[in-house]
This record gives C-alpha cells, structure tokens and sequence, in this order.
C-alpha cells in the first residue's frame, strides 16, 4: 500500500518506520528538507539497532531506505497515495489547511488519518466534508515503533468500512488498537497528561525533585517511566496543547495547564527534543546526563 505521513518530526519519523517496516511504500513529508534529514536518521538509527541486536539485516536495511522510503517538501507526492497520515504540530488551523489540500490532491478511495493527541476528530472530519466518512483518529504512541497501543478514533461522520479498514490495517502493524469515540484527549491522555500537569505541579511547589517525582510514581505506582520523563518524552509544547485542549473543551479548571509548563515552553526546553526538560539531555533527542535535574522554578 502507498502510505504518506505528514510531519517528521518526534512521531512522525516513527510512523513512517513502522508502516515501512511492515512493507509499504511510504513517503515522509515535512516543510523543510534539514526536518526530513532529522527524521530520516532518526529511522536509519532505530533500524541499524535491530542490525546490531541481529533483529534485521544490514541488506533488508539497505532495500528498505534505499528502495521503499521516499521522502518530499511537495505535498503533491500524494497524488497516488492509498492512506495518509498527518503528524504535524497539534494545532487545528495547520490541520485543517493541509486536509483541504490534500482532500484536492489524493484519489477518492484515499483513507485519511490524524495522529493528533486531543483535537477533534470530527471537526477535522469536517473540513473535507465530501470525504468525512474516510476521515479517522490513529492516535499512536512515544515511541511509535516500539508502543503497542493505537488509538483507533471514530469521528462522528467516520463510516464503519473506514473504522474496520483502520483497524485492520493497525492490527497488521503488529499493534494493538483500540476502539475510541471522538473526545478531548481520548482516553490514554485524558489521564496521562493531567498527571503529568500534576506532578509538574508537585514540582513546582518544592515537594521533591523531578527524579524522586518519577522514583515515586514507579515503585509506588508501577509506572514503568515516571511521570516527568514521560513528559519530557513527548514534548512540553505537545503537552500544553493536550491540556488547553482538554481546558477548551470542558471548561473544566482541574485541566488548567501548571504555569511551570507555559514558562517551560516559553523557555523552548521542551524536553528530549530540544535537550532539556525536566532532566537534561546530551543535545536533541540525545541520551540523558545523570544528575541533570531541572532545578529552577
Ligand atoms: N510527542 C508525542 O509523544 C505524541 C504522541 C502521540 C501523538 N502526538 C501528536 O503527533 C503530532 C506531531 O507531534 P510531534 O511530537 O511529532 O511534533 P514535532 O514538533 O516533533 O513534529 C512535527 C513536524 O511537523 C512538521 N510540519 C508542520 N507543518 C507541516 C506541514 N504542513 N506539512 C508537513 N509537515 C509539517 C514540522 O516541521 C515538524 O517536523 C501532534 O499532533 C501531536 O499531538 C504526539
């Protein structure tokens, strides 16, 4: 199947491995070539360590980035695209503007999907009102070639033949899917993320540091990861957008974002990504540096 995904970014990258990897042609495409760079070796990274840990070989390696990953800055390419995927920022206008053009440019049997954490399904669903019935969530997770959940999310115009093709198609990735109806922050981040704001929180008011935060959560909780390493994971721009969205909705102030992660925003430490979060990093999407805690407030 020919598969385009928008965005190559911290999960977009991911996404395109993960279809890639299960043998279909796939082109990644983002708005600046250095972007394509960046996720292109974020793949070429994942994969060379199936190579070490004998999991692939170096020739499948080869065929695979060489023969069947394409990648573009002209969103045109999806002119023959089966399924596209879109991975961009989590912001509702830039959606929608690339759905109405590619609503022009994909064929008329194209599936579309939004990796989105929080926005509305329906209301993107919406904007390519012909082609609603083909719009659906596919809400992945960090880090998509490794997670096993895919949020399979059903706008209200979603047909059943899209739902079942969505989850069909994530079953074949070797994910798990679950079904989901349209909803702010659906039903993973309408409890994690608010946890994440909470232990922020914690924080912020000066009960322990960031790593006996996570210490806690995980020999207290059974969280695998704790909360702040999760949310240094996926990005504090990622998730203050979750938790505006899920305040928007509601209306309801237990989502009120923490004005610590506004400032760390503003500040653009937005976590792994950037190098520094709530713990510090050896440069972008690098490994962690011991001791590296935040300590300002
Ligand atoms: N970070 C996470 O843990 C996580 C988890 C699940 C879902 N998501 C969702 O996935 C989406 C992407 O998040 P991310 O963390 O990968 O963000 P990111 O900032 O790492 O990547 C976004 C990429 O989209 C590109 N982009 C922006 N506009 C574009 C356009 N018009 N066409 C093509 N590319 C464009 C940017 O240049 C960037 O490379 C968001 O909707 C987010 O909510 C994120």
């Amino acid at each position: 199947m020919k598969v385009c995904v928008f965005g190559a970014g911290n999960m977009g990258a991911r996404i395109a491995e993960v279809f890639l990897t299960h043998d279909h042609e796939v082109t990644l495409v983002d708005i600046k070539d250095e972007f394509l760079a960046g996720g292109v070796k974020r793949i070429e990274g994942d994969l060379n360590f199936l190579v070490r840990k004998e999991k692939m070989t170096a020739e499948r390696v080869a065929d695979l980035l060489g023969n069947h990953l394409k990648t573009s800055t002209d969103r045109n390419v999806a002119s023959d695209a089966d399924f596209v995927i879109e991975v961009i920022l989590e912001n509702m206008e830039l959606k929608k503007d690339l759905l109405r053009d590619l609503d022009k440019i994909c064929p008329e049997h194209t599936i579309f999907a939004s990796n989105t954490s929080a926005l509305s399904i329906t209301e993107m669903a919406a904007s390519i009102p012909h082609r609603s019935d083909k719009f659906i969530g596919c809400h992945f997770f960090n880090p998509a070639q490794i997670m096993k959940l895919v949020e399979v999310t059903r706008a209200m115009q979603t047909s059943d033949e899209s739902f079942k093709f969505a989850y069909d198609l994530m079953t074949s990735l070797d994910k798990i899917p679950v079904a989901v109806h349209e909803g702010p922050g659906f039903v993973v981040n309408r409890i994690l993320i608010p946890m994440m704001n909470e232990a922020i929180g914690i924080y912020a008011d000066g009960l322990a540091s960031p790593s006996d935060i996570d210490i806690a959560m995980q020999n207290g909780a059974g969280m695998k990861s704790g909360p702040l390493h999760t949310a240094d994971l996926v990005g504090h721009d990622v998730n203050l957008a979750i938790m505006e969205t899920l305040y928007r909705e509601t209306g309801d102030p237990k989502y009120r974002p923490h004005p610590l992660l506004r400032k760390m925003v503003r500040a653009g430490w937005l976590g792994q990504k950037t190098g520094k979060g709530f713990f510090t990093y050896d440069g972008p999407f690098g490994k962690e540096v011991p001791g590296g805690d935040l300590t300002v407030r």
